[in-house]
């Protein structure tokens, strides 16, 4: 295990404007904490310019793909092409870094119409060009990986010209929006007519329309608004062979839900270019409120009992006793410094930190929400404070990644879901084998999503990075976790399958899910030019 501080440039996340550039600093008591928790110390490894080769794209290709989107938006310059390089996982980012070869597309194209997306999609087919969906590019599995497979060249299809409104049904409460909105320029627009989504991940700022139904994105208020595909009334779908509109009514029992088909299947079927989506109406209260438990144990029975009875709080969070005490050491302070003595006087010696957030139409039914959640649970209240801390921080996660990887740390995440039977069983073998793969590391874990049946587990994960082969080191940590879940848990709750999983997919669905998988490929993308090597392992796709 290496032991080093890298001091590093930053990198600047922002894509057309979007997601705040990092300012987070990590205070001198956290970077001390680092130390003694993973055996930091200090060398410095500048930040390389990656490399980027010639757009293979030719001549005659371009000229198509100019006549259907219009000259400017074919794009060959090197920014528009870094910027299009891969997503926002840790190994992207190295890889953005200059560790490691980054795949960098041909060309970035900006089609402005549904219809002009069916047609790149035929252009690219018929000059044997691949095609990647670029939504908000925040895909932390490889999703937006600049792969060709076996075509000639490869072009990032950014979205962001899909950003209309195209129509709101307030009776029925269904909004169509175009793909390439990202979620707060979709809600900027929703507003007006009263109506939220209540879709907020973590990648808000950047993460878009398209992009959550392809992946069966997950928000943070799941709890209360559900998941994005919960809010899919109907996709429409532009694949290399025409366009499919599905959804007619919002339920249905002609046949088998084809719908599901488009919803998670990131790009390798088709573009989704348009969403009908169920709205709500937008909150006027919202509350947020902490609370401790003790203990794991205590804490996931906590969660279940409310998921069971079916009072969950909108936004229902709870942080296992390795992440409550990274969060209150980072935090440092004297704050933090009384709250731990506020936990040891109530008698909590494994405190484990509980979010819990209600939204309303009024004070009113979020004091009676908040009641119906609480009762009988006998929870250490921790006041409104933190919560309100926790909503005020909730999208720096990757402004502390960077900050964090600026001093050598390697940091990252991964998710699974799976049953409540089993859910304590597997947090322990994910964290057994993370700890077995690198060695000294912090092994945080979260529930944020929680179902009568089961939860999600969200890991975070610190070391000190390996100056020798940084990429290399979190790979074998991400095999080791993957064969882990393998059996006992989805391969991923909400990330969904991108390069990253490909390969364990066939432990989750079997031989014959990735020949049904494949068959729906072959018929929507016969020459297999949508988004090579996602979802589906490269090779089968062509598989007869
Ligand atoms: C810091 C951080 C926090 C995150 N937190 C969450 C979270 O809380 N919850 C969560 O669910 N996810 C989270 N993610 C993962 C990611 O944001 C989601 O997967 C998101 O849904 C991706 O949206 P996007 O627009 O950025 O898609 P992209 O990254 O652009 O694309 C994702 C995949 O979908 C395909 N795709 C994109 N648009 C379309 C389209 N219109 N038609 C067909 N295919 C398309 C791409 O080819 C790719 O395979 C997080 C990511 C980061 C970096």
């Amino acid at each position: 295990m290496c032991h080093t501080v890298a001091v590093t440039e930053r990198i600047d996340h922002t894509l057309r404007g979007r997601w705040t550039p990092t300012t987070a600093q990590l205070p001198p008591h956290a970077l001390r904490w680092l130390r003694q928790r993973t055996g930091l110390a200090e060398v410095r490894t500048p930040a390389r310019t990656p490399a980027v080769p010639a757009s293979a794209l030719s001549d005659t290709a371009h000229t198509a793909l100019d006549a259907v989107v219009g000259p400017g938006f074919v794009r060959v310059d090197r920014d528009s092409r870094l910027g299009r390089a891969g997503g926002l996982s840790y190994v992207d980012i190295l890889e953005q870094r200059g560790d490691g070869a980054l795949a960098v597309p041909d060309a970035v194209v900006l089609p402005g119409s549904p219809e002009q997306v069916v047609e790149v999609l035929r252009t690219c087919a018929e000059h044997d060009v691949a095609v990647v969906p670029f939504g908000g590019g925040t895909s932390v599995v490889g999703g937006v990986a600049a792969l060709r497979g076996d075509k000639a060249a490869v072009i990032a299809l950014d979205l962001a010209r899909l950003d209309r409104l195209v129509s709101v049904d307030p009776v029925s409460r269904i909004a169509v929006l175009q793909a390439g909105l990202p979620a707060p320029e979709a809600e900027k627009l929703l507003a007006p007519h009263g109506f939220t989504l209540g879709h907020v991940p973590q990648s808000y700022e950047r993460a878009t329309i398209g992009g959550f139904a392809a992946t069966r994105s997950a928000g943070q208020a799941s709890a209360g608004y559900g998941r994005f595909e919960d809010l899919v009334e109907g996709v429409r779908l532009a694949a290399p062979v025409g366009e499919w509109r599905l959804g007619a009514a919002p339920a249905s029992a002609a046949g088998p839900d084809l719908k599901q088909l488009v919803i998670g299947s990131e790009g390798a079927f088709g573009v989704i270019t348009e969403v009908s989506l169920r709205v709500r109406p937008r909150p006027v209260v919202e509350r947020y409120e902490g609370f401790a438990v003790d203990g794991w144990a205590r804490g996931s029975d906590v969660v279940r009992a409310l998921a069971q009875r079916r009072v969950l709080a909108d936004v229902t969070r709870l942080s296992d006793v390795d992440e409550t005490e990274v969060s209150l050491s980072l935090a440092g302070g004297w704050k933090t410094a009384a709250l731990k003595t506020y936990l040891r006087a109530r008698g909590l010696a494994r405190p484990c930190l509980l979010v819990l957030g209600w939204h309303g139409a009024s004070e009113d039914e979020v004091r009676r929400k908040r009641r119906e959640t609480v009762r009988g649970l006998r929870l250490v209240p921790l006041g409104r404070p933190l919560g309100e801390a926790w909503r005020h921080g909730r999208f720096n996660g990757p402004r502390q990644r960077d900050a964090l990887m600026e001093v050598g740390v390697c940091v990252e995440t991964l998710e699974t879901a799976t049953h409540w039977s089993r859910v304590s069983e597997l947090r322990a073998v994910v964290r057994e084998a993370l700890r077995d793969a690198l060695g000294d590391c912090v092994v945080m874990c979260h529930i944020s999503h929680a179902y009568e049946t089961g939860a999600s587990l969200y890991f975070t994960v610190l070391t000190a990075r390996s100056v020798a082969d940084p990429i290399g080191q979190w790979q074998v940590a991400k095999a080791a976790a993957s064969e882990a879940i393998a059996g006992l848990g989805t391969i991923s709750h909400h990330h969904a399958v991108g390069r990253d999983h490909a390969p364990y997919l066939e432990t989750e669905i079997g031989a014959l899910g990735l020949d049904v998988l494949a068959s729906v490929k072959r018929t929507l993308d016969p020459t297999g030019v949508l988004n090579p090597g996602k979802l589906l392992p490269s090779g089968l796709a062509s598989r007869t």
